[in-house]
């Protein structure tokens, strides 16, 4: 589903945030990314979201080389992908249903099938009783709730998540992770960016961890210890 092919990005300014990252993600897969702040995760994850092009490498999503995407073209290839972000980026001044419509707004869909799935999504989240209130009228757990919404109200098969828990209390994190092991288990591919490392033990999902732009360790996280899969 997506795969990295000795990825390399340099800011312009010259500074190296990725050196040669090469890994797969299959279909269907969840998984976690680890590193120290300012190792690279978030780069790597706007990589994937097109948010930013690659400097060298190959990055294919779902079959389709996105490293040299024309710039028209960018929409559609995102249509595939859901970010959430860990400031969850709502509007302020817009309802929960709303912030929730947007990407089916700007992607023209009508008023009734924009309804339909707004509804369907606040309700996967447990957040039906919620629709018409506003972002601060909610606690910072179902802010983020309402970001995960947002973020598979067009039914992506890709959701990426940057720092999802940052903010959270242990308890509501791993309510967190289990709606995303949901949406994982409908065969969505989850990629999750996370510094918590007592998460990522409890959870046992394959793991990346970047350190200073190099991928350093690939497997399974065993108490603190890293189960190397495809490392050699
Ligand atoms: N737009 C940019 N221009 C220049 N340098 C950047 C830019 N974005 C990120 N960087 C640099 O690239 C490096 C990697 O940043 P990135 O945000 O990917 O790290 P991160 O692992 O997500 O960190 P954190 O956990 O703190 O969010 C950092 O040194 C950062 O300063």
């Amino acid at each position: 589903m997506i795969h990295f092919n000795n990825v390399s990005k340099t800011y312009p300014g010259g500074f190296l945030a990725l050196k040669n990252v090469s890994f797969e993600l299959a279909a269907g897969e969840m998984a976690f990314l680890t590193g120290h702040s300012g190792a690279g995760k978030s780069t790597l994850l706007k990589l994937m979201s097109l948010m930013e092009k690659p400097t060298s490498g190959k990055i294919q999503i779902n079959g389709s080389e996105i490293s040299n995407i024309k710039y028209k073209d960018i929409p559609y290839a995102r249509r595939k992908i859901g970010m959430i972000f860990q400031n969850h980026n709502l509007l302020m001044d817009r309802t929960i249903f709303d912030n929730v419509a947007l990407p089916l707004v700007i992607e023209g869909y009508s008023h009734k099938e924009t309804r339909k799935r707004v509804e369907a999504a606040l309700d996967k989240v447990h957040l039906s009783d919620k629709l018409r209130c506003f972002p601060n009228m909610l606690s910072g757990g179902e802010q983020q709730r309402v970001g995960i919404a947002r973020a598979l109200v067009n039914k992506p098969l890709i959701l990426l998540a940057d720092e999802p828990t940052g903010n959270l209390d242990p308890k509501l994190s791993l309510d967190i992770i289990r709606l995303f092991e949901e949406f994982n288990d409908f065969g969505v591919t989850v990629l999750i960016a996370t510094h918590d490392l007592g998460l990522i033990a409890r959870m046992k999902y394959r793991t990346l961890t970047l350190k200073q732009g190099s991928m350093i360790t690939d497997g399974i996280v065993e108490g603190l210890q890293v189960r190397h899969e495809n490392n050699e």
